[in-house]
C-alpha cells in the first residue's frame, strides 16, 4: 500500500460516504480497512465507502467498460458489499465531475447492479462542484411475493418486499417514532426471510404522493437517507395507492422525505425509476497509511 492515500468525504441527503479514488484499482481495501475508515470515532466516518475505479481495471466491472468508464465499487460501513447505492451513485458522479473526469449532462456509471444513467444538472455558477441536483436512472423495481412481518417491541406490521438491485422491506406505520431506536436490525417473521440481510424502511404519509421514511440499512444501521430505499418506498406506496404507471401509461411521482432531506422519485410507464436529489462533496484529504495498516492488525 502506498504511504499516501487520497480521500474525499461527501453526502447525498446526509447519507455520507468516504470516497477513495483509485483509477487503476491499486489500493487493497479489505472489509476491515473499509470498516476502519467508516468508523465515526476512530476513522473518517461514513455510512459507506465509494471506491472509484476504472471499469476496465476491476474484475467485477470489466464487462461494463464499453458502456461506462467508471465503476462504483460500493461498500457498506461494516465492510460488506452491496449491489447498489442510490445516494452513492449521485455522490460518485459529483466526485467525477469535481475531478474533471466528466462534465455536466449525461454520464454512465457501472455498479454491481448494472450500468446506471446519471444526469448532472447544470449549476448556477457553472462550476457544479458542490451544489445542484443529480438524477439517476435506477432501473425497475421487482416486487417478490411472500408475506413478511416486521416487529419493533410489541408492535408489528406487514412489510412489502421490493428489490431495487438490493433488497428492501417496506412497512407503513402510523408514526415514525414507532420504529424505535433502530440500533439493531428489527426482527422479521419468518425469521429466515432474509438470509442475506435486508434494508428496512418504516414509512408514514405526509400528503398526496408524499411520504416520509426512516431506514435501517443492512451493513450500516440507521442512516439519514437511503436512495434505493426511497425508490422502494415510492413503488410500494404507489401500488398501495392503486397507481401503476406500467398499466396507466402515466408517470407517477412521489416526494420522499428522509431525515437528511428530500428525494423525488418518478416511475415511468416503462417501469424505469428516476431518483433526483442533491450530492455534495464536503472535504478532501489524505489517509495516513500507517494508521490504516495498524487498524488492520
Ligand atoms: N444507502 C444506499 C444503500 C446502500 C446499500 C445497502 N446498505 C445494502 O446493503 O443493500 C442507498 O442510498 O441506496
Amino acid at each position: 500500500m502506498s504511504t499516501r492515500i487520497a480521500f474525499l468525504k461527501g453526502h447525498g441527503t446526509e447519507n455520507d460516504f468516504v470516497i477513495v479514488p483509485d483509477p487503476e484499482n491499486a489500493i487493497d481495501l479489505p472489509p476491515a480497512a473499509v470498516a476502519a475508515l467508516c468508523d465515526r470515532r476512530a476513522g473518517i466516518g461514513g455510512d459507506g465507502l465509494l471506491h472509484v475505479v476504472r471499469s476496465a481495471a476491476h474484475p467485477e466491472a470489466r464487462h461494463m467498460a464499453g458502456e461506462a468508464e467508471w465503476f462504483m465499487d460500493y461498500r457498506n460501513g461494516d465492510g460488506s458489499l452491496a449491489e447498489m447505492c442510490g445516494n452513492g451513485v449521485r455522490v460518485f458522479a459529483r466526485y467525477l465531475q469535481r475531478a474533471g473526469h466528466v462534465t455536466e449532462g449525461d454520464i454512465a456509471v457501472a455498479t454491481r447492479g448494472g450500468v446506471k444513467s446519471v444526469h448532472i444538472a447544470k449549476t448556477a455558477s457553472g462550476s457544479g462542484s458542490a451544489t445542484g441536483d443529480i438524477t439517476v436512472g435506477m432501473g425497475s423495481a421487482l416486487l417478490p411475493e411472500g408475506d413478511v412481518t416486521v416487529s419493533v417491541g410489541a408492535r408489528s406490521w406487514p412489510a412489502r418486499n421490493v428489490n431495487m438491485g438490493n433488497p428492501h422491506a417496506v412497512a407503513f406505520v402510523d408514526d415514525l417514532a414507532h420504529a424505535g431506536d433502530l440500533y439493531t436490525p428489527p426482527p422479521f417473521s419468518p425469521a429466515d426471510a432474509y438470509p442475506d440481510g435486508v434494508n428496512v424502511e418504516f414509512v408514514v404519509d405526509r400528503g398526496p404522493r408524499h411520504v416520509a421514511l426512516r431506514v435501517h440499512e443492512r451493513g450500516a444501521g440507521e442512516t439519514r437517507s437511503c436512495g434505493t430505499g426511497a425508490c422502494a418506498v415510492a413503488v410500494a406506496a404507489a401500488r398501495r395507492d392503486g397507481a401503476d404507471p406500467r398499466v396507466t401509461g402515466t408517470p407517477v411521482t412521489y416526494t420522499v422525505d428522509v431525515p437528511g432531506g428530500t428525494l423525488v422519485i418518478t416511475e415511468r410507464p416503462d417501469g424505469e425509476i428516476e431518483m433526483t436529489g442533491p450530492a455534495v462533496i464536503v472535504a478532501e484529504g489524505e489517509i495516513d497509511a500507517e494508521w490504516l495498516e495498524n487498524a488492520l492488525r
